[in-house]
């Protein structure tokens, strides 16, 4: 099902001061089995917005729809990984991946579905491993299976790989693009990094702060797996678009500490 996001905006309360819009009237549709990153400077509202979808937050006003359906609240439907891992740390790696499903399949059932997803997340062979003795990449992996043995729709992920050294970072990318092309959900990705929109996105969505906007939409037209030099070209003109929003934060930022 296609996600819409329609016209949709948020404020925070910011007292004393006046409420602070953080997202003013976004509209998006996201296809079906589409691959979309979100781009934007620190405070633009990404995480917002996705917290809006996964249902976590509600809109000011404005709506999402998945589907015909409102999104109200969280569900099932959707499945969120954060940049930190939030695996229990007293379970194993296959408790934690069952945990989810634990009252919707006979043991049997989720011991199958949680043996399928690690194995997708090469981990396979760790089923009995507690997550401290997990390196941070495994730990992400497991919330990655956590998330897909709840077979939902939509794939919502708030910089997943953004606290990962850039060699497992490499790797976790080339496992989520293949996850992806297995499963064919649709993906929500925020990242701050340019090359990883560019490598896994069919498009890319680039976000204006204060208050946030949707200021570019980029179709990612290349193949996969996306060559380095392929990659070149798109990756000046992204970065074109994003530091000029990044520069005016920076300015509002330098004339906001002159001022106090
Ligand atoms: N619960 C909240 N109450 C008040 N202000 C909030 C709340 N959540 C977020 N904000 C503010 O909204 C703005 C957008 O925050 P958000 O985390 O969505 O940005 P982001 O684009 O994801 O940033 P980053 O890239 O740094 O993670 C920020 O100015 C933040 O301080």
């Amino acid at each position: 099902m296609d996600l819409k996001i329609d016209a949709l905006s948020k404020q925070f309360e910011n007292k004393p001061n006046p409420p602070l819009l953080v997202l003013d009237n976004i509209n998006l549709t996201i296809k079906a089995g589409e691959f979309v990153s979100l781009l934007g400077p620190s405070g633009c509202g990404k995480s917002t917005l996705l917290s809006m979808v996964a249902g976590l937050q509600k809109p000011s006003s404005g709506s999402v729809y998945l589907g015909e359906e409102e999104i109200r609240k969280p569900g099932p439907d959707r499945g969120v990984v954060f940049q930190e891992s939030a695996l229990f740390p007293w379970m194993n790696v296959r408790e934690n991946v069952m945990f989810p499903i634990r009252k919707k399949m006979t043991k049997k059932e989720q011991l199958s579905v949680a043996d399928k997803y690690l194995q997708m997340v090469q981990l396979s062979k760790f089923p009995e491993h507690y997550p401290h003795e997990l390196s941070g990449g495994m730990q992400q992996r497991v919330s990655i299976a956590r998330v897909l043995a709840m077979n939902p729709e939509l794939l919502l992920m708030d910089e997943p790989f953004g606290a990962l050294d850039e060699q497992t970072r490499s790797i976790l990318q080339d496992e989520i693009e293949k996850i992806w092309l297995d499963t064919k959900k649709t993906v929500i990705f925020v990242t701050h990094s340019i090359r990883e929109a560019i490598k896994l996105s069919d498009r890319i969505i680039i976000m204006g702060a204060r208050p946030g906007t949707i200021i570019s939409d980029f179709n990612v037209n290349l193949g996969r797996p996306r060559l380095q030099a392929d990659m070149a070209k798109l990756e000046e003109k992204v970065m074109a678009v994003l530091k000029s929003e990044i520069d005016k934060v920076m300015q509002e930022e330098l004339s906001y500490a002159g001022s106090h």
